[in-house]
């Protein structure tokens, strides 16, 4: 592939030969693990000062490359070159001291320290003393230069996702980097702040610093990328320039194209949305941000009922609301170890076969309130109940037991054991059932989890492999079969349940998710993805410090800007 400079490096290039040499370049680079190849021969470069999209299915092999740049993974095979010279970091700490600096997908910081004291920490190994004023210096300059904000002495495990992800991204700018690499960043974001991090890229980039930028969202793509590189299989399927202000080159349905190999015209108007492909701010007159798309706006539960993908909920939501709720939540308070009144008030019912949203920017109390009824939180007031029991003390088996399934926003920390295999953790909370005469049934489990992995289409190399060798995407596939295929199952509780998976994956969620409705199952659905949400749900509340607005029901032809509205704190 050959190198395209922004415009505004190309015309310094002929002066600097340094810009001319991409800053980061990958020959035929492989990786192989045991049976599986998951990079196969990649040729890539990437141009100081560009934005580098780097796209492709759950399991394509994106981050795969990104730990072989960072210094975590080395190829099987290939060359890969910084700044045009031969570079084989032998550890992240090595790739950093090199001005190569990486944000993962997950959160790396110590929840117990400060900010300042995670963004210390490992500078500290350096120096003999930490360098406090120097730190609050850096931070400054990064403020003032790309608008990044972060409260030093704020406890990092109190901060909302999003101020977390802010956090990584300036600890990864702290040492002024040459190449940043970004594992689906914007995935934990709120849309304004996705606007914020969007724009920290070009500025970064802007800045001389190489972007690699891996996400699923075609509207970020568009948005931001200069190029983009599409993987399929680990292998490099296609890429090149983006057609981007007015430019031309690839629009956001020839990645689609290029990504599942699929045409873009093809795809449910909900996938569509949530990945880009629709622009989730327009009426559905626009594409994601440009390059051209299906015209159509997502569909409200009312039309999606006409879908031959979905039999839509609608009529079954309508007989619901003659039953009695599955979960019933009244006049919920969660106060956290500040004080705060982190869910205030939260009265919400959830009928059999009706499919329930909580939009709203993170933050607003989501996790809190999915904490209290799941039963990791113990509430300070009200009482949630579940099929008519109230389990607002019960521990979190006895809520299983009576059928409340729960997909957790952080998959890390609460939904996976990453050490276990990938059968045990699609079995979690169920392994007493394989108990034979005090010894676990393997072949039953595995016949179990083979049929759910299957099902859910979980791709692994192995099912005894450990859940950390899955992509993230079919980690969160996994969460899901587990704990959709609860016995019985009356509840489920979702949150962000399509977070980092790919076009084809999100589909299949949505599909899942409206099955069980279909199937009798009241769910509810938290999300920051609003476009998903008017189109899978029958009705969305609005989280807003901690409380809940009335439902708006999605049907109606203004609910999105009813919730949209509501989502900046307006009560009505
Ligand atoms: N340590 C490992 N051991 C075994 N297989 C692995 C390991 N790391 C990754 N893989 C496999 O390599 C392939 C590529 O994984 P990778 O995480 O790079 O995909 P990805 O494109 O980032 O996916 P996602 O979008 O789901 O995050 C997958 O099939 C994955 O299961």
């Amino acid at each position: 592939m050959s190198t395209t400079l922004p415009p505004l490096l190309a015309a310094r290039a002929g002066h600097d030969d340094a810009v001319a040499r991409p800053a980061l370049s990958l020959h035929g680079v492989t990786r192989v693990f045991g049976a599986h190849t998951a990079l196969d021969t990649v040729d890539l470069e990437v141009a100081a000062g560009e934005v580098h999209c780097v796209l492709g299915e759950n399991g394509a092999g994106k981050s795969t490359l990104c730990n072989i740049v960072f210094g975590s993974l080395p190829p099987t095979r290939g060359e890969v070159r910084l700044g045009g010279e031969p570079y084989a970091p032998t550890s992240p700490a090595d790739a950093l001291a090199r001005g190569v600096a990486m944000v993962h997908q997950h959160f790396s910081l110590v929840p117990t320290l400060t900010v300042e004291e995670n963004l210390l920490l490992g500078r500290g190994v350096r120096r003999l003393r930490p360098d406090r004023a120097g730190l609050a210096r850096r931070l400054a300059a990064i403020e003032e230069t790309l608008g990044l904000h972060v409260d030093p002495a704020a406890t990092a495990g109190s901060l909302s996702v999003g101020a977390r992800q802010r956090v990584e991204i300036v600890k990864a700018l702290l040492d002024r980097p040459r190449l940043l690499l970004l594992d689906e960043p914007t995935g934990v974001l709120g849309p304004d702040e996705i606007d914020g991090l969007l724009d920290t890229c070009r500025r970064v980039a802007a800045s001389g610093t190489a972007v690699v930028l891996v996400t699923h969202k075609l509207a970020e793509v568009m948005r931001v990328g200069d190029r983009a590189t599409v993987l399929r299989g680990g292998r490099v399927v296609g890429g090149g320039p983006l057609a981007r202000d007015g430019a031309t080159g690839l629009t956001a349905p020839d990645l689609v194209g290029l990504m599942v190999g699929r045409d873009s015209s093809t795809l449910d108007p909900v996938l569509a949305a949530s990945v880009g492909v629709l622009d989730p701010r327009s009426d559905g007159a626009g594409p994601g941000g440009t390059g051209g798309s299906p015209a159509a706006a997502p569909p409200t539960s009312t039309q999606r009922a006409g879908t031959s993908a979905s039999p839509g909920p609608t009529a079954t939501a309508e007989d619901a609301t003659a039953t009695a709720p599955v979960l019933a939540v009244r006049g919920l308070v969660v106060v956290d170890d500040a004080g705060a009144r982190r869910v205030d008030g939260v009265d919400l019912e959830v009928r059999p076969g009706e499919i329930v949203g909580i939009a709203g920017v993170e933050g607003n109390g989501q996790s809190e309130l999915v904490a209290a009824l799941s039963g990791a939180v113990r509430p300070t007031e009200g009482r949630v109940l579940l099929a008519g029991a109230d389990v607002t003390a019960a521990a979190p088996r006895r809520r299983t037991a009576l059928g409340l399934g729960v997909v957790p926003e952080d998959r890390h920390h609460e939904a996976v054991v990453a050490s276990l295999s990938v059968t045990t953790n699609l079995l979690l909370g169920r392994l007493h059932r394989f108990r034979r005469l005090g010894l676990l049934d393997r072949r039953a489990m595995r016949d179990t989890a083979a049929d759910l992995a299957h099902r859910f289409d979980v791709r692994a190399a192995s099912l005894d492999a450990p859940m950390s060798s899955l992509s993230g995407g079919n980690q969160q596939k996994a969460v899901l079969a587990r704990e959709l295929s609860l016995d019985p199952l009356r509840c489920v509780v979702a949150a962000q349940p399509t977070r980092g998976l790919d076009l084809g994956a999100v589909d299949a969620v949505v599909g899942h998710l409206r099955a069980a409705a279909d199937a009798g199952v009241g769910v509810l659905v938290v999300s920051s993805e609003l476009s998903e949400l008017l189109a899978l749900c029958d009705r969305v509340h609005v989280a807003y410090r901690g409380a809940l607005s009335d439902p708006v029901p999605t049907a109606d032809p203004d609910a999105r800007d009813r919730v949209a509205h509501l989502m900046t704190g307006a009560r009505s």
